[in-house]
């Protein structure tokens, strides 16, 4: 792809994202709730790097600043949920204001930028790695013996499949 392409998808992808905020704006029912289809975890690395590359900033992008950047934006986030009433924690966020959900789109988005770049560095192929750890979790975590429980996975491997109900 030429670099016009490269800046006309930038673009495109840009304009669908600003209609995604005015969703998350919204709120909504989390039941209906779902991603939008583009842009890939690779178009949002390329994007990124292409942001950091025209800035002259990967020196500073080493994997232990981009670690520290990404925990501070993690504090960030957790900055928006600290002190809520407990309804207001819950799925869909009841009664938060669009304000407070753009905030936290911006935020949880700079968690995701700082992730993709740090997977980057660290040459980890990220939507490989996390399909991946999701059939470890599978093989781990077997439905029928997990179902309703939020336990460790040790517990279901130190026991035979009988020796606890689902609710364990
Ligand atoms: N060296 C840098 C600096 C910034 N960014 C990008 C990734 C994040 O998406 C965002 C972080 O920018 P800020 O450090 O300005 O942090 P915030 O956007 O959270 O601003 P504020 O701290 O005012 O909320 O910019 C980056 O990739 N590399």
């Amino acid at each position: 792809m030429d670099g016009s392409c490269r800046e006309a998808r930038g673009r495109r992808l840009l304009s669908k994202s600003q209609k995604l905020e005015t969703r998350e704006q919204r709120g909504g029912t989390p039941g209906e709730f779902t991603f939008s289809a583009d842009p890939s975890l690779e178009d949002i690395r390329r994007l990124q790097a292409e942001f950091v590359a025209e800035r002259g900033w990967g020196r500073f992008h080493q994997p232990r600043n981009l670690l520290l950047a990404l925990v501070g934006e993690v504090g960030e986030v957790a900055e928006l949920f600290q002190w809520r009433a407990e309804p207001a924690a819950r799925a869909g966020l009841p009664g938060w204001a669009p304000g407070e959900r753009a905030a936290l789109a911006e935020e949880l988005s700079d968690v995701l930028l700082y992730l993709v770049s740090l997977a980057q560095q660290c040459r980890v192929d990220l939507p490989r790695a996390a399909l991946r750890k999701l059939d470890r979790n599978r093989a781990r975590y077997p439905a029928h013996r997990a179902h309703g429980s939020a336990r460790k996975y040790t517990h279901y491997q130190d026991r035979p499949p009988d020796a606890c109900g689902p609710q364990d």
